[in-house]
């Protein structure tokens, strides 16, 4: 169980997100909507660590996390796949999936299958540096880097944003079948509606860095999405 409680957090001289309170139940996929800008990266940034809090508590496993650094949490069986994939050009696609095991606390050098099962274009690449895949592969490597690490919850930052229809098919079946197999929960940041309305269980809306809606998808209506969300 992952639960942000009251949490501010910014850049410099601006607060971005003011009393942000969330959570994120076993087994569930909680989705994070709102416009762009809104704050979604901040709120995942905060809950990874790499960004500090200012105010307010991110527990995970009821064990306040909120001084740990991001590779305890990592540890502590946090995984995140950041916006924009961040993928080690320089370093071979097998290199950067190491990186995603040496941040769990699991003493095997050897890339669990699970990791790469639903992502078979990937072995076929590992001698490859990660900087010459196209971006949807990337994307897929980011995904896989994360699973590398057996993580229990899972920080999903806009994973579909520019990429090609039938990999965001293959991202939506990997978050299916982590649901059904009920072991990981996971926090989706996500613009797409109707992606998050396939796969999620809990909608959060923020709004100028606050939380303006949350409820279940049969709640989701036309209304809250010309709201909060058509732009
Ligand atoms: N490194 C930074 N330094 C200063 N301000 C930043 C930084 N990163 C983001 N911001 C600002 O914080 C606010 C929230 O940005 P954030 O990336 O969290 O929004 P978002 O909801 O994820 O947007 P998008 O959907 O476009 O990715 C924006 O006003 C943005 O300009």
């Amino acid at each position: 169980m992952l639960a942000v409680q009251q949490l501010e957090s910014g850049y410099g001289e601006s607060v971005i997100l003011r009393d942000v309170s969330l959570r994120v139940g076993p087994g569930q996929v909680v989705c994070l909507l709102g416009r762009n800008g809104v704050g979604k990266t901040t709120l995942m940034k905060s809950v990874m660590g790499v960004l500090k809090a200012r105010r307010g508590s991110i527990s995970y496993k009821g064990e306040n996390v909120t001084k740990r650094t991001p590779g305890y949490r990592a540890k502590s069986g946090i995984g995140y796949v950041p916006q924009g994939r961040e993928i080690f050009a320089q370093l071979t696609v097998y290199e950067n999936l190491l990186l995603g095991l040496e941040a769990s606390k699991s003493k095997t050098t050897v890339i669990p299958a699970e990791a790469v099962a639903n992502f078979p274009v990937l072995p076929a690449m590992y001698a490859r540096r990660g900087g010459d895949l196209s971006g949807g592969q990337q994307q897929q490597l980011a995904f896989a880097r994360a699973l590398a690490s057996m993580p229990e919850v899972l920080l999903l930052d806009e994973p579909c944003e520019g990429i090609q229809p039938s990999i965001v098919e293959d991202i939506r079946d990997v978050i299916r079948s982590i649901k059904a197999e009920g072991k990981t929960e996971i926090l989706l940041a996500e613009q797409s509606l109707e992606f998050v309305r396939s796969v999620g269980d809990y909608f959060y809306i923020l709004e100028k860095g606050s939380v303006a809606w949350k409820g279940g998808l049969d709640e989701l209506n036309e209304e809250i999405v010309l709201k909060y969300l058509t732009v």
